[in-house]
Parts: structure tokens; sequence; C-alpha cells
């Protein structure tokens, strides 16, 4: 699943780095001439992968910045042009060198870069103990499941990369990206690689010969990751052996981020998780999860399976609209009026607050606010940023009302989804 295609900010900048690559390991060179650089051509993943369509579409030209020739921003056609003449290359490579966990296939640069950090890498956070298994899921194939009670934010696996490839991978002619992938899995440790190739691939329940089993490995299941954050703002796929068991959910209980010094990908507890439970992610952008059923399948389809978590089974009776869209629309509406006039929503709440004659102002402030809490509560996502807003809300009315307990448990509400938020915000995600 390329979740992070879809799951990342579509602003995100690209930067290829020029930096020249010691040759220790098998580089890659393309050196497709310039004149024959029609997109057409090339094997290019992109945001518009359809996994059952074999592999990749053309890509459009997008500017990539690359800051050691000047910060003169290119086309992906400019870019090919640069790696025909070597400045930029690639190189396929085993990272941390310690243990070679990790697979990748990196613009020239990357590893220097990685490799310069200071104490890098750290070693991986430890997650919280005997807390999941691995089982078959309701939804689809296996999935991971919640071995204990787990606590809003308790941190439930850590790991590296099974596999990394830079979302704007670019195809040397002749070589397709199953070539590439494969050359990958041939440095990696075997161990590593069988867990690659035990993977799921969402084409394989159509039955029948599946071309490019191991591009429908990374499709069905690689995150978009910003390896160098703020250093070489390029989006990877990485591929794990844990978190990529994790289904989709509309309502998901838990979240990833990426850690650039521990190079590993964390994953925590959205809220508080019962025994039993399935752990579940979500493979759309954070805002996409309040469209209605019906586009939030259209996101999903092109992943090749139809969404059977419980707000999209949610079918009224006689046709009736889904309680949960209904739920939903309202939602996205307060949302985006939060989010997008966030000073002007603070002044006005602020002004009504102050002024003694607006008393009857502050009732229905207080149950709008309890109102879309309540439908957070129904659509289990209850961490989400607008939660946090009630419930500052709701803490300030009740400070001004002088009920002090009531603005206890409103602000202890919001320190927790605060703290979410934090390690979220921290980690580029809403
Ligand atoms: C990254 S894999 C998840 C792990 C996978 N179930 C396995 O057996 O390894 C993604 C695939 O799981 C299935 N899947 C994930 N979430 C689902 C959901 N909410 N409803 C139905 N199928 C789902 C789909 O087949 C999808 O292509």
């Amino acid at each position: 699943m390329r979740r992070g295609f879809l799951n990342k900010d579509a602003s995100a900048k690209h930067k290829v780095t020029t930096v020249p690559s010691p040759a220790v390991e098998p580089s890659v060179a393309v050196t497709k001439p310039a004149a024959s650089l029609a997109a057409k051509s090339y094997n290019v993943p992109t945001v518009e992968a359809f996994p059952e369509k074999g592999s990749v579409k053309v890509p459009s030209p997008k500017s990539i910045v690359i800051p050691h020739t000047g910060g003169n921003e290119c086309t992906t056609e400019e870019l090919y042009l640069k790696m025909s003449r070597g400045v930029v290359k690639r190189t396929i490579t085993c990272l941390p060198p310690n243990t070679m966990e990790t697979g990748c296939l990196f613009f020239t640069g990357v590893k220097e870069r990685l490799l310069a950090r200071p104490s890098w890498p750290s070693p991986v956070p430890k997650a919280a103990q005997n807390c999941y298994r691995i089982d078959g899921s309701s939804l689809g194939g296996l999935g991971v499941f919640a071995a204990r009670n787990i606590k809003m934010g308790e941190l439930i696996i850590v790991e590296r990369p099974l596999l990394t490839i830079p979302e704007d991978m670019c195809i040397e002619p002749g070589k397709s990206l199953e070539q590439l992938v494969q050359e990958v899995l041939m440095q990696m440790p075997p161990d590593r690689a069988a867990q690659f190739r035990a993977l799921d691939d969402c084409r394989r329940n159509g039955g029948g010969f599946v071309k490019d089993p191991m591009v429908g490995i990374l499709n069905t299941n690689s995150f978009g990751v910003d390896i160098l954050p703020g250093d070489l703002d390029m989006f990877y796929c990485a591929v794990f052996n844990l978190t990529s068991r994790l289904n989709h959910s509309c309502s998901p209980n838990v979240y990833g981020s990426w850690n650039v010094q521990s190079f590993s990908y964390s994953v925590r507890a959205r809220r508080d998780i019962s025994a039993g439970e399935e752990l579940t992610n979500s493979y759309l952008h954070r805002s996409s999860l309040f469209f209605p059923c019906a586009q939030r399948a259209e996101l999903l389809e092109r992943y090749n399976f139809k969404c059977k978590c419980p707000s999209c089974t949610d079918v009224g009776p006689g046709h009736r609209p889904r309680q949960s869209d209904t739920n939903r629309k309202l939602l996205m509406f307060n949302r985006i009026r939060l989010t997008e006039q966030e000073e002007k929503v603070h002044r006005e709440f602020q002004k009504m607050i102050d002024d003694p004659k607006r008393e009857g102002e502050k009732q229905k402030q207080e149950n709008d606010a309890l109102h879309l809490l309540d439908l957070l509560e129904q659509e289990r996502l209850v961490d989400d940023v607008i939660c946090a807003f009630q419930y500052s809300f709701l803490c300030k009315l009740a400070l001004v009302a002088k009920d002090e307990n009531k603005a206890r448990k409103w602000a202890l509400k919001a320190a927790d989804v605060g703290r979410l938020l934090q390690v979220r915000t921290a980690a580029g995600q809403k």
C-alpha cells in the first residue's frame, strides 16, 4: 500500500543531493541520453501507481531542488538528464552498517549524510512488552491484535524498515523496478529478504499469474517516510516486517512516526485499546477520514480492497444515509473552520467569554462542544485536533463559571490529546 503517497502533505518538497558517492557499493548510474528522455519510456512509480495494473504510470513533471547545484529547481525530465550526466546517481546499500537491517536504494549522498550524523544511528527505542500478536483478521488476511490492554500514547512497535526506495524513483533504460527491488533484496541479509517476500501482495487475491511480484509487495506494503527530514526532504517508500501487517481502518487506533536518528518507525496507540482489539492504521490522509464513505472508498479503490471497517459497513436500513457519514460531515465542517480560521475562532470565543451580557451564548457554546465531542466519540476519532479545541473551549468556559473541578477535568483531557498531537506534529502529521 503506497499509503505514504496519500498520507503525506502534497506540498512536500523534493530535493536531490549531488554529493559525490564513494564507490564502496554498487552504484547505478543512469545513462539514458538526453534526447530520448520521453517520460513514457520509463518505468517510474508515482502517486498514481495502481497495483493491479502491474506497476507504474508516467510521472507528471515535478519540481526537484538540487541544492548543491545552486538550489535551482528542475523537473523530473531534467533529473533524468542530471542522472545521465552522472551528477545524480543511485546507490544500493544496506544500513545501518553494524546490522544491515535495511536494504536501501538511495540517491547519491543520502547514505553519506546519514553516516555523517553525530552518533547515527542511535539504538532503536524499546517498545512496550508483549502487547501485540499477529493473527487472521476479519478485515482481510493477517492483522495485528492487542495482546493486552494498551494505554493511549503507549509505544507498541518500533522497527527499522526492511527496504526503502525513493518515491521519485527513476529507472534506467532496460531495467525495471522489479529488477531493482530484486537487486536490493540480494544485498540484504537472507532472513530480512525472506520477511519482505512473505508480505502480502494485494493483487494475489485475484488469483492467476502476477507480473512483478516484488513491485506488488512494495505497492501493497510501503509507507511514505521522509528519510532525512529538514536536511534532504525527500519521500521514500519504506516497507516493514510488522508495521506493514497493520490493516486500515477509517477509525484507526494507532499512528506511526519516523525517527531519523534511530532510523526506525514507531507505532503508538491513538487511544486506549482493549485486549483482543485489532490494531489499525489509516492508509488515508487524516483529513480524508472525514470524507463520506463513498469518497473514502474511491481513494482506497486504487489499493485493490473494499474497506470493511465499521464506519464503511454502517449501512442504514432502506438506504438511509449512513449515520457515520452524517456525523463526519458535521465534523469536517467544524474541522475546516477550526484549523483554517484558528485565530479568528479563538478571538471571537474570547470576546464572547469576556462579555457578561452573552451568558446564553456560553451555554450554547458548551452544548455545541459537547455535541462535537460525542460525535468524535461515536466515530472513534477522539485524538483529532478538533478534540483539543473543544477541550480547551470547555476548560475556559468552566474557569469563567468558576467550576474548578470541571476545568481540571477538561484541562487534563486537553493535555492528553495535546501530548499525542505534539508527537504527531513533530513527525510531520496532524
Ligand atoms: C498492508 S496489507 C495489510 C496486512 C495484510 N492484511 C496481510 O495479510 O499482510 C494491506 C492489505 O490488507 C487488506 N486490508 C487492509 N485493510 C483492510 C480493510 N479495512 N478492509 C479490507 N481489507 C483490508 C487489503 O487486502 C490490503 O491490500
